[in-house]
């Protein structure tokens, strides 16, 4: 079965995009299949799989989105790039603005991002999907097309506000496009390790929203070396692979597959029970 991530968090610069390289990068170290999925106009993660031009490319995410909508046909495997580190990408660039657009006025505006990986997902054991930083049409989307949904939160702002609106916009698509719908939970990202705003920080996301919100036991430190990563298109595995930031998104990698055979077994024990 295939698990559909989406990387969300309408804030900018949180690390959506440096933890959906990672953790896809991690994911395929680890035998996985992976298609990791720019929903970005800003083409962050295409560049930061070395494909520095991602407005230059002819097929992306906006092409096959608008084929669609248009229900057209295309190839199962169109536009699909791949890296040499293991995982597969749909690039996204700046035609996504338009795509975004012409979405509102579109039947099934909500599933459309659904509808284009549920017609490429069958090759693959993960999806990750790299959101734009808003709640806007396309994000909307990559909610209705996900399993589950992580968002990183950067260790030094207090995420208030931003979070609640953030679980509602989650909430409400649970209750009127995708049932499924669950938050894997929140990853703190640039832990700077000389202060205790991680520890404040989990605890006032405990304190506010209860034990049903998640926050990942690894935490990805504060790291100059991960910041580099982009520019050289490689992950940290690679560009510094002894480092902190490496081995805290190799253990991050590992908690996210755990959650995923907590969740199985959970559901067999259910169904056990209910027999
Ligand atoms: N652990 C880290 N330590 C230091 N810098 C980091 C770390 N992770 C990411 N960065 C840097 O912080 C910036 C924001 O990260 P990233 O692009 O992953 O965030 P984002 O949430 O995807 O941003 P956007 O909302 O613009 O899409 C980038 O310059 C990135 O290189
Ligand atoms: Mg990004």
């Amino acid at each position: 079965m295939t698990k559909v991530i989406a990387l969300a968090n309408q804030k900018g610069g949180v690390g959506k995009t440096t933890t959906a390289v990672n953790l896809g990068i991690g994911l395929a170290g680890d035998g996985k299949k992976v298609l990791l999925v720019d929903a970005d106009a800003q083409g962050n993660l295409t560049d930061s799989l070395g494909f520095h031009e991602p407005d230059n490319l002819s097929v992306s995410l906006a092409t096959l989105l608008t084929k669609t909508m248009l229900e057209e046909s295309y190839e199962a495997r169109e536009g699909i790039l791949h890296h040499h580190e293991g995982v597969d990408l749909m690039p996204g660039n700046i035609e996504l603005s338009a795509v975004e657009v012409s979405l509102v006025n579109t039947m099934s505006r909500e599933t459309i991002l659904r509808s284009y990986i549920d017609s490429v997902k069958a090759d693959y054991d993960y999806v990750l999907i790299d959101c734009m930083p808003s709640l806007g049409m396309l994000t909307i989307n990559a909610l209705a097309a996900a399993d589950s949904v992580i968002i990183p939160v950067q260790a030094h702002y207090l995420p208030a506000k931003g979070m609640t609106q953030l679980l509602q916009t989650i909430a409400r698509v649970r209750r009127q496009i995708n049932p499924k719908l669950v938050l894997d939970g929140v990853l703190l990202t640039m832990v700077d390790s000389r202060t205790k705003f991680a520890k404040d920080i989990s605890f006032i996301l405990r304190r506010d929203y209860g034990d049903k919100l998640r926050v990942f036991n690894t935490e990805i430190p504060l790291s100059v070396r991960a910041a580099e990563t982009s520019a050289k298109g490689k992950s940290i595995y690679v560009h510094d692979p002894d480092g902190k930031a490496a081995e805290a998104y190799a253990a991050f990698t590992k908690e996210v597959q755990s959650i995923g055979r907590e969740r199985r077994h959970a559901r067999q024990h259910q169904a056990d029970h209910s027999r």
